[in-house]
């Protein structure tokens, strides 16, 4: 409730002062104990013995203000005597809405929202409405705040409330902008932030060199990034594809080329790119003024994940880079897992699902755990009864791109982007993983394309898109055997795939749920070569056959020959490598950025590239054959965030959209030249294999 105080002259005086000093404003200074006795009277203007209007009056507003509040408060009144006069009114903190120590009230979030109101941020509004008691409940809060962040990491010394609360008062004496005080940001923008802001020259060139060469630091680094609950709260260990802030990426100061002298191809680059390494948590308002210390509960767990990569930076800013344990990364020796790494991409034995005309369900408990130790792996091999039709791989496939290039044009891939049938030559294609920006796009594109070449096939009788054949002499068979191919795999995917995905995220419909998106679903079947090439090109180590990439649909199922060369990234060590070679009857199968966005990122899509195999001493690297069958939902169904992977706790991240919108909005940025077939990246791989 608003009251007028009166200020005997000793504290006119003391309030004349302050205004030439703006520390002197702070809250401790002027909202003194209240006046023990109040009294009644007409609101006197000073009287000729006063002494002048202070200066600051200059607002008539505020003076309009006060007497509006006054008169509203009934308390106009004040009786002056000689030697006195009002110089401003103090509005009391509010009577209720207080909270105990170590907690946030309302009040204080309605103060702070107040002073970003221009109208409100000048020194007289805020003599007028200082609250001592906010400040005080504050100071409470970060006391108690202390005590809790000193528990969980003990590197943090017990500084006063005092010592770390940003001072309120702006230094305007540079800015053109002369409100005196810093602006919060109401509305559910309170954060927790950690991390390197900004780190000195030499601290950053420390832990650049950590990165560059891949010091145990580094790779410490790596896996905190990755980990679960890293992710969780800070998103995925890479950068936001529109640049936003997303773990320690998207800040404004990232470098937008390599570092000078740094390889644009080294697999830290994103991190190399970073000045600052920090990380953001926001909370709601309401988790902020929530009851019974909800907040500083929610508070610990997020500074629970915050320290390790606290220390982390500490020692990657601090430790000095041991040459003896330098690891040159010339990127030539990509395929050969790291020392020490014994990293196993799980198989999954769908042998157990039910067969026959019915959505299959999995009868077998251990069954399900594999499914569900899936979701923790970016790839992993599942059983697939394809290994009759892999003989089109071997064989059709391998016919179809030996014919002379004059024939494989009989079947063209269509002029329209969006068409993705028939066959593209090598270098019309070059994947980019997340580039939407059309100047960076350019600039990937003027970089030699990925050498491969590649025949794109779909359902057959599909009205949007129709399938481009050779004419049947020209390779007889080859188009009875590719349709084959495609129904097998879309009856795996149906059958035995969804049914799996569905019950290992527990959605409603007994494994039916994931299907129910996918029925008219417009997969392609993407019949792939990459011709032999001599060592040199891939010497540099700066080419690899196909460049890291994420696919952007459901999921991929991968089929590969036995020349090897795909490699997954680590979920629990970003930009680390791991070769996915082949196993025989087994094929890959990795998730897709559109299922990681359905399932709010609870399934992570997982990047994955193809490097030139290690030199066998011929000279050459040989050819390589693979076909990914590439998963997506029905284009027109708008899909909203899948049940079970929201809550109030882990609110949905993305707006609803169709797989249509999605995937056009992918593949736009991918092709060049003659635009070709469509390319969904995979993640969470899964390799598939024998007898389902
Ligand atoms: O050739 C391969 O094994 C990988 C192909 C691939 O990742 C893709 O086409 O999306
Ligand atoms: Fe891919």
């Amino acid at each position: 409730m608003p009251a007028t105080r009166k200020l005997s002259p000793r504290k006119r005086a003391k309030s004349h002062s302050e205004e030439s000093d703006p520390e002197s404003l702070h809250s401790d200074a002027l909202d003194d104990p209240p006046p023990k006795k109040r009294t009644h009277s007409s609101r006197s203007k000073p009287t000729s013995s006063s002494k002048p209007k202070p200066k600051r009056r200059k607002r008539d507003v505020n003076k309009a203000d006060i007497e509006k509040e006054e008169d509203q408060e009934g308390e106009s009144d004040v009786d002056l005597k000689d030697g006195q006069q009002v110089v401003g009114r103090v509005v009391q903190a509010p009577k209720t809405g207080w909270v105990p120590p170590g907690q946030i009230s309302q009040n204080t979030l309605d103060f702070l929202a107040r002073l970003k109101d221009p109208a409100c941020n000048d020194r007289e509004w805020f003599k007028l409405h200082v609250y001592r008691r906010t400040e005080k409940e504050f100071k409470e809060f970060i006391e108690e705040f202390t005590n809790m962040l000193t528990e969980v990491d003990s590197q943090i010394p017990p500084l006063p409330p005092k010592d770390v609360i940003h001072r309120i008062y702006r230094d305007m004496r540079f800015s053109n902008d002369k409100t005196p005080y810093k602006k919060v940001k109401p509305g559910d923008e309170s954060i927790i932030a950690a991390g390197a802001w900004c780190p000195a020259r030499n601290e950053l060139a420390t832990l650049r060199n950590h990165l560059l060469h891949s010091t145990p630091a580094a790779k410490t680094l790596h896996t905190i990034l990755s980990s679960k609950a890293f992710t969780t709260h800070f998103g995925p260990p890479r950068p936001h594809p529109r640049g936003e802030r997303q773990s320690v990426f998207g800040h404004e100061d990232e470098l937008k080329v390599a570092p000078k002298g740094v390889d644009k191809n080294h697999k830290d680059i994103a991190l190399l790119k970073c000045r600052s390494l920090a990380v953001t948590y926001r909370f709601t308002d309401a988790q902020v003024v929530a009851p019974d210390s909800e907040f500083m509960d929610a508070l610990r767990t997020v500074v629970d994940v915050m320290t390790p990569f606290v220390h982390c930076l500490n020692d990657l800013m601090t430790l000095p880079v041991d040459d003896e344990s330098e690891e040159e990364d010339d990127g030539g020796d990509v395929g050969v897992p790291e020392e020490g790494e014994n990293i196993v991409i799980p198989v999954i034995d769908f042998a157990h699902f039910e067969d026959g005309s019915s959505p299959a369900r999995i009868t077998h408990d251990d069954n399900l755990a594999q499914v569900e130790s899936m979701f923790e792996w970016v790839c992993a091999y599942a059983e697939l009864a394809l290994t009759n039709d892999h003989e089109l791989l071997d064989i059709k496939s391998g016919k179809l791109f030996s014919l002379p290039i004059e024939t494989k044009m009989l079947a063209p891939h269509p002029k329209e982007g969006w068409k993705h049938r028939g066959y593209s030559g090598v270098g019309r294609e070059q994947v980019s993983q997340m580039v939407f920006d059309p100047s960076e796009l350019a600039a990937i594109r003027k970089q030699t394309p990925d050498f491969k070449e590649s025949f794109d096939v779909g359902r057959d009788n599909c009205l949007r898109v129709s399938n481009v054949w050779l004419p049947e002499e020209v390779l007889p068979g080859f188009r009875d055997a590719a349709s084959t191919f495609f129904n097998t795999c879309r009856q795996f995917e149906l059958e035995k795939l969804l049914p799996a995905l569905s019950l290992g995220l527990g959605l409603p419909g007994g494994g039916e749920f994931l299907g129910n998106y996918h029925q008219d679903a417009e997969n392609q079947l993407r019949l792939l070569h990459y011709p032999a090439m001599p060592t040199e090109v891939f010497a540099s180590g700066e080419r690899g056959r196909i460049a890291a990439h994420t696919d952007f649909g459901t999921g991929t199922i991968l089929f590969q020959d036995d020349v090897g060369g795909l490699e997954v990234e680590s979920p629990r060590d970003s930009g680390n490598f791991v070769p996915a070679p082949p196993i025989p009857g087994t094929v890959v199968f990795n998730i897709g950025d559109f299922l990681m966005r359905w399932s709010n990122d609870t399934l992570k899509s997982t990047l994955h590239r193809v490097r030139a195999p290690p030199n066998d001493g011929t000279g050459i690297i040989k050819e390589r054959f693979s076909i990914p069958y590439f998963m997506s939902g029905d284009r027109n169904l708008l899909v909203d965030c899948l049940p079970g992977c929201w809550d109030e706790d882990r609110p949905k991240k993305y707006e609803p959209v169709t797989p249509g919108a999605y995937i056009d909005m992918r593949l736009d940025a991918n092709y060049y030249r003659i635009i070709s077939a469509c390319y969904l990246s995979v993640s969470n791989s899964v390799a598939l294999s024998g007898n389902c």
